[in-house]
């Protein structure tokens, strides 16, 4: 079992509590048991936690941008030294298998890290020469910011916003979801340690009330979430009150398309890849797979034989490749899904029940004969269910996989070169694979179009929502004025 956290808070460098806030429970899906008992910040919890990021982003916006790149660089190797422990504690957070948390987690936090820390030394503003006057800007941070996480990838998704934030000299109050709420703990803790100033980077804990009131506090100058359209609806339309700036990393129903001339090995790789890893809880998950018809039954048979090495079990034992949902009710939703699916007439082409084990299990589920109208093919799902629906010619597809609310990504399978970057263009999507599914690179911009989001994670462009630049206009002659 895993050390259980000193306290529920991370706050001006160390660990916090108030036993006055809510206590919940923090559960292993593999079993059910109870691993942890947290308290949700209190209002003078999260008064501390904004104050302390107040005060500690002027100090730290003060530094030159290479001092701040070396903390970050510090706690990505701190990250990467202890990448096995932290990968046994999001295990337990996620009950995602060990054999994906120590490639997929801690390493895409420090990467994270090491990325943004090398940029920080590198960001300027510009010179525009105007004449004897000239104009020039300087990129500024934004103040405190806010992060607030989803349950699939605590530890990343808490790096992925703290690293970009911190590199441009902002401080962060984070709050991780109330399902996995461990792993922020020690993001806070390794920067501590890297020498990030007290207050730079603050975990609260907490339900969606606590979010909501870090979102309207007028000390808080931006929000970064990472959830779904729902709760992003509710977020952004909060942050606009106060005019706050706002990253949104929402949900998706994402396509990906098979031709005829793929490499089926690969293709089936790629659609495993972007249905089941994680157990399908992926928001760039391409859940709607799109068969060329001359490809589909080779596709169906090729994709069952692969689904037999599912080995599902203790997601802390490194052979295990599959495992549970995060809690007991996502398990209840994807089972719901998956009866609607067969009410409304789809065909179950492999797996479809819950596992009879402790935990929160269930098989991997493929879905074939599925029509663009179906509720699974529309909904997100968040599960490890794979909806497949045939179709005839690029044109046709091309429509169908954009008729969605949804723009989080798409990918696309095909031997013609032409043909795919005609796809990668033509997708409403932020983030687009050609012959490969749901790598993220820190280097390259992962966000979404319409409505899964606003903004973009990693690479420079993520520099552009976490900094403002202010234009400097220098006269070097006398002023002109008419009268
Ligand atoms: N685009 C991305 O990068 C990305 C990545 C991971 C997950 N997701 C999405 O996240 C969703 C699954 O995660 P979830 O179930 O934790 O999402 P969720 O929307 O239920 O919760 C996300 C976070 O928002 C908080 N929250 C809830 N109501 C709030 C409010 N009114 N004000 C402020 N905060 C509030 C929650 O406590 C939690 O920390 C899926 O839709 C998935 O696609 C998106
Ligand atoms: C790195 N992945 C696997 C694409 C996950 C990104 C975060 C989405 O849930």
């Amino acid at each position: 079992m895993h050390q259980q956290p000193t306290a529920s808070h991370f706050i001006d460098g160390q660990y916090i509590d108030d036993t006055a806030g809510d206590a919940f429970d923090v559960l292993y899906p593999a079993t059910g048991e109870v691993i942890a008992r947290l308290h949700a910040a209190t209002p003078a919890i999260i008064n501390r936690a904004l104050d302390a990021a107040r005060r500690a982003q002027t100090d730290w916006a003060a530094l030159t941008g290479t001092e701040r790149g070396r903390v970050l660089r510090r706690a990505a190797d701190i990250m990467r030294e202890r990448n096995h422990d932290l990968s046994v504690l999001e295990t337990f957070d996620t009950g995602k298998p060990y054999q994906e948390t120590s490639v997929a987690d801690a390493t895409s936090g420090a990467d994270a890290l090491e990325y943004f820390g090398g940029l920080a030394g590198s960001l300027t503003g510009e010179h525009i020469q105007l004449g004897a006057d000239f104009v020039y800007s300087r990129r500024e941070a934004l103040g405190v910011c806010v992060g607030i996480g989803a349950w699939n990838y605590p530890t990343q998704i808490a790096c992925w916003k703290a690293a970009p934030a911190l590199a441009c000299g902002n401080a962060m109050v984070f709050k991780p979801s109330e399902t996995t709420p461990l792993s922020a703990l020690k993001v806070a803790e390794i920067l501590n340690e890297a020498g990030a100033p007290a207050g730079t980077f603050n975990v609260v804990q907490g339900l969606g009330a606590v979010g909501a009131s870090l979102v309207t506090d007028p000390r808080v100058d931006k929000v970064s979430l990472t959830g779904s359209v729902p709760t992003g609806r509710k977020v952004y339309a909060a942050a606009a009150e106060g005019m706050k700036h706002v990253t949104m990393e929402l949900g998706g129903k994402s396509p990906l398309v098979i031709f005829d001339d793929a490499d089926l090995e690969n293709a089936v790789s790629g659609a495993i890849l972007g249905n089941f890893y994680s157990s399908g809880q992926v928001c760039s998950n391409g859940t709607r797979v799109f068969v060329q018809k001359g490809i589909k039954d080779a596709f169906l048979k090729r994709l069952s034989e692969r689904l037999k090495g599912v080995i599902m079990g203790d997601p802390q034992d490194p052979k295990t490749n599959f495992g549970p949902m995060v809690s007991k009710n996502q398990r209840d939703i994807v089972e719901g899904y998956i009866a609607k699916g067969i009410s409304e007439g789809a065909h179950v082409s492999f797996g479809g029940k819950r596992v009879d084990k402790a935990g929160f299990f269930i098989e991997p589920t493929v879905f074939s004969d599925v029509t663009d109208d179906m509720t699974i093919a529309r909904e997100e799902i968040f599960g490890p269910v794979m909806s497949v629906l045939d179709f005839d010619t690029e044109e046709e597809v091309m429509r169908r996989a954009n008729d969605t609310e949804f723009g989080l990504a798409a990918g696309v399978f095909t031997a013609d070169l032409t043909r795919a970057h005609r796809m990668a263009a033509g997708f409403e999507a932020g983030t687009c694979y050609i012959n490969t599914y749901n790598l993220a690179p820190v280097e390259a911009p992962f966000g979404g179009m319409k409505m899964s989001g606003v903004g973009r994670e990693n690479s420079k462009a993520a520099i552009e929502h976490y900094s403002q630049l202010k234009g400097v206009y220098v006269a070097m002659t006398d002023v002109e004025a008419p009268f």
